[in-house]
């Protein structure tokens, strides 16, 4: 039975690296897979991993129909065996809505892969309806951790290492960003705290916290 898939995480625990394996393995039993994505850090039509994986995807606009697109690619003689959509939080709700109806109506399997929240831990709108309609959600099993050895649960947006909660929903990005507009994995603990790894680190060397020495 064809399924709607969500693989869901923070940042960084390695989503894309699986959507490539399973476009790998797939493809080298003679499948042919329909690779969606949008926004990738790696540019316009690609899907890419920090492991240094790379491959070439259709980048979804705005108001792109995805059933509609499929049908198209089919009745033209192309062949999807699969779905691949990556970065799946940027979608709209409507696009996941005709995801499913790959799924029920084409019967193919359709793999979504995207974070849950963004930095203020709210819902991307487009992982709300995955979440509505997917047939099973599926969290990785490689742990992204917090600094503090937590499993990370959160994502935060930093500028210069300290954690924002005000900007807009989407902002394309990367962790280990300390300069500019970047991107850290926390537990939720620190994530409720605003403790990023380089705030823990000022906090541990601040005067204020060492040990006084008697004279
Ligand atoms: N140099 C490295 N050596 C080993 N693993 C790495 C390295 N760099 C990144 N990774 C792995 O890749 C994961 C990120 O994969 P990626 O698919 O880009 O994540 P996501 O799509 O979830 O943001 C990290 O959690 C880590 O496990
Ligand atoms: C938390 C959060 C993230 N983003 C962006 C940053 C990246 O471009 C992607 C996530 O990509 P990854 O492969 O899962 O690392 O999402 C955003 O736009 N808004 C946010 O709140």
């Amino acid at each position: 039975m064809p399924e709607l898939v969500f693989f869901s995480g923070t940042m960084d625990c390695g989503k894309s690296t699986l959507a490539l394996q399973i476009e790998h393995n797939r493809s080298a039993r003679g499948l042919q897979g329909m690779i969606f994505t949008r926004d990738d850090r790696a540019g316009e039509g690609k899907l890419s991993s920090r492991l240094g994986l790379v491959t070439d995807a259709v980048e979804v606009a705005d108001d792109q129909d995805l059933y509609a697109y499929l049908v198209e690619h089919l009745s033209q003689g192309g062949r999807a065996d699969y779905v691949i959509a990556d970065e799946a939080q940027f979608l709209a709700p409507l696009q996941i809505d005709q995801l499913a109806r790959v799924v029920d109506e084409l019967d193919i399997d359709v793999f979504a892969f995207g974070i849950t929240t963004d930095f203020r831990s709210k819902l991307f709108p487009g992982s709300q309806r995955l979440v509505e309609l997917a047939d099973r959600v599926e969290v990785l099993q490689v742990e992204a951790l917090c600094w503090c050895g937590a499993r990370a649960t959160h994502n935060a947006r930093t500028i210069g290492g300290e954690m924002v909660v005000e900007g807009a929903q989407v902002v394309v990005g990367d962790v280990n960003q300390a300069e500019n507009v970047g991107y850290e994995v926390l537990c939720r603990r620190h994530h409720r705290r605003r403790m990023t790894a380089a705030t823990a680190r000022a906090g541990a060397l601040s005067p204020d916290v060492l040990p006084i020495a008697s004279v």
